[in-house]
């Protein structure tokens, strides 16, 4: 694996699925594969469960681990090539991730879209350079659209439930703000990556990315798709369509009790951070797994690590 940034990078999903479960059982087993390794995490956007985790992770494999806000604690950093940088962007990425990758033996960047030009989004404008000069592996702690540690963590989470073929839906749920579809794209990519039955329910206008939607079914009335269920995974996202538009009057896609009660006694799932009662209810959030979910990052961090240090022997 050259980086981590899509489950197209993953050589065998289903084993790296596998070997997370492998470390949630015995974390310390390889605690020294990561001696005299240093991993680095910079973030250009707020974080607990990847932050804490992927630290977390990497302590489990005896690795040290430097952790930098960029915009807060370095400088602020110019994205364009051929820029004269009279404003207040004082240094370029260019030198910016060649130097850290020289601090590091692995290199994870969280980095959300703009919301404004999908194009550039959907490039991922920072993460390919962070790619670009980079002179060891990336990881994406979540990029513009994809955040794949949080797929890893989730489909570990569905395998536990040890369920044969579950019926799992994807379901849009409002929000305040425009919101990345980084989390839903890529919990679809590794749906089908893992062969699983997966139905994506959101109002008209919602959907995701053709790319994504692609072999997926959609069902745009909620209660119908969440009828049978095992598995809802609410997420809010704002449109890809009329790109980083946000819905009007769509509270009613809330997950209540009396949707759930449509289900077959389905678990919930969500990413966290979550909004209660907007998102979904507090008896429906109060009884799920999304704890066990975010406990599941850890490994999750753990065995993609694990991955890139066995490589690196
Ligand atoms: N890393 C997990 C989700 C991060 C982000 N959520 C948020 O920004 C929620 C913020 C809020 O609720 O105001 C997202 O949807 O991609
Ligand atoms: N689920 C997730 O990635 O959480 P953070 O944004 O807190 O890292």
């Amino acid at each position: 694996m050259k980086n981590f940034t899509s489950v197209t990078d993953v050589e065998d999903p289903i084993a790296l699925i596998k070997k997370a479960a492998l470390c949630k059982k015995s974390p310390f087993e390889n605690d020294h594969l990561g001696k005299h390794k240093t991993l680095g995490l910079i973030f250009f956007n707020p974080s607990l469960r990847t932050r804490l985790s992927t630290q977390r992770a990497a302590y489990n494999l005896g690795m040290n681990v430097i952790v930098m806000n960029i915009d807060k604690d370095s400088w602020k950093l110019e994205f364009e090539d051929g820029q004269i940088m009279n404003s207040d962007k004082a240094e370029h990425v260019k030198e910016a991730v060649a130097v850290m990758s020289q601090y590091c033996d692995l290199l994870g960047v969280r980095t959300f879209p703009g919301l404004v030009n999908r194009d550039e989004d959907y490039s991922e404008f920072i993460l390919n350079q962070f790619i670009k000069y980079s002179s060891v592996p990336i990881i994406s702690l979540e990029s513009a659209t994809l955040h794949p540690l949080q797929s890893l963590a989730d489909m570990l989470t569905i395998d536990e439930l040890k369920i044969v073929k579950p019926k799992i839906v994807l379901t849009w749920a409002p929000h305040i703000r425009a919101l990345p579809q980084a989390v839903s794209n890529s919990f679809v990519e590794w749906c089908k990556a893992s062969q699983a039955d997966i139905t994506v329910t959101c109002p008209e206008g919602f959907e995701l990315s053709p790319e994504f939607m692609e072999g997926v079914k959609l069902e745009h009335n909620q209660k119908e798709a969440f009828k049978g269920a095992d598995i809802i995974y609410a997420k809010n996202w704002s449109s890809f369509n009329d790109y980083g538009k946000i819905g009007q009057n769509l509270d009613h896609w809330i997950v209540d009790q009396e949707k759930m009660n449509l289900t077959n006694q389905a678990k919930f799932m969500h990413c966290l951070p979550v909004r209660r009662n907007l998102v979904v209810s507090d008896e429906v959030l109060d009884s799920s797994i999304v704890i066990e979910e975010a406990n599941n990052r850890t490994y999750a961090a753990q065995a993609v690590l694990q991955e890139f240090l066995t490589s690196m022997k």
